[in-house]
């Protein structure tokens, strides 16, 4: 009980987190989440304070998942990072606890896991809602999720082209360089998704980058960034047409400008959709938005420590 905290840094975190062991953890974390019989999951919306001096955030995620005995709180802090690109724009730790004492067991660096389950959820959204014959993704937004989307969306599906688009084309030429396949890269946002299946908005903007009328009917839409009220990467047009998705409905109405300032509806969680109780409207133009859930960063983090336990 009074044991030091272990710490694992990024690149100890980073090795033992495979898609393959996230996607079945998040999609059973996310569906007990959308049960409204359930208490098993316990995840409050994050709470957030203004770092008002260097136009940041702080996030605290907890989270407690009781069939597995896991406690755990992410604490995040984002910055609109318009000027100085050499600064992070996200720098997130995770600490694990000793449910029964309180104490915290592990502090971990949780920069991979947040690239990682945030790529791993927009991929389980779009297995479940973009075209059944999808031959074109494009990415707009060439940072860190961007790679990460890049990775996963690769793995789990065929597509014919990749394409990306970022706010300077030197970060999208970089992308291309830097990834193991094909990418097509634009100078212009709505050329890069004209005709695409699924497009993944992976901005720190706080403006519209997707407008609705660039979409083709029935694409489905990945929506990433834009986490506060005022923030916005999709417009009016395109939240109105939309059938939309989200990680949590409470956190939507929460923090998302995207769908607060349009006055979408949402349709579904994307945890409902996995238990069966709302459909994936597949053959509905479809957004998913995404803020990032604790219980995502949990499980995440659950794996890893179990991982790095039984190798020592
Ligand atoms: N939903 C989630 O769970 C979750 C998790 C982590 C990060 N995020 C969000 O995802 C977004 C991307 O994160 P990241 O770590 O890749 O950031 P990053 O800083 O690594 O990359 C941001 C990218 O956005 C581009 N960009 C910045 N301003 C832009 C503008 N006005 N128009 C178009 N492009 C612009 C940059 O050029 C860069 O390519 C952020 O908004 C972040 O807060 C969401
Ligand atoms: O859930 C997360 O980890 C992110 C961090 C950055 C802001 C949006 N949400």
């Amino acid at each position: 009980m009074t044991e030091q905290p272990v710490f694992l840094s990024n690149d100890v975190v980073a090795r033992p987190l495979s898609y393959d062991d996230l996607i079945p953890r998040l999609e059973e974390v996310l569906g007990k989440f959308s049960r409204s019989d359930s208490s098993d999951v316990v995840q409050p919306v994050r709470s957030v304070i203004p770092i008002k001096n260097h136009s940041g955030f702080l996030g605290m995620m907890p989270a407690y998942i009781a069939h597995e005995d896991t406690l755990c709180m992410k604490m995040v802090a984002f910055y609109r990072r318009e000027e100085n690109l050499n600064l992070p724009s996200t720098q997130a730790t995770v600490l694990l606890f000793n449910p029964e004492y309180g104490n915290v067991t592990v502090v971990m660096d949780g920069t991979d896991i947040t690239h990682k389950r945030t790529a791993a959820v927009s991929a389980i959204s779009a297995k479940l809602l973009m075209p059944a014959q999808s031959d074109v993704l494009c990415i707009l937004g060439c940072g860190h999720q961007a790679f990460s989307h890049y990775e996963i969306f690769t793995q789990l599906f065929s597509f014919k082209e990749v394409r990306v688009w970022s706010r300077r084309l030197e970060t999208a030429e970089r992308f291309a360089a830097g990834v193991p396949g094909p990418v097509k890269v634009f100078s212009s946002a709505k050329e890069a998704v004209h005709g695409a299946d699924i497009i993944v908005t992976v901005t720190t903007s706080s403006e519209p980058v997707l407008f609705g009328e660039w979409v083709k009917p029935g694409a489905h839409v990945a929506a990433v960034g834009a986490c506060r009220p005022d923030w916005r990467e999709l417009d009016d047009v395109l939240m109105r047409d939309a059938v939309i998705y989200v990680d949590s409905r409470d956190g939507a109405a929460v923090e998302s400008g995207d769908i607060i300032l349009s006055g979408a509806d949402v349709f579904a969680e994307l945890g409902e959709v996995l238990n069966g109780t709302r459909p994936a409207l597949r053959n509905k133009t479809t957004v998913f938005k995404s803020l990032g859930m604790g219980i995502q960063d949990a499980v995440a983090a659950k794996l890893v420590f179990d991982k790095w336990k039984s190798s020592q």
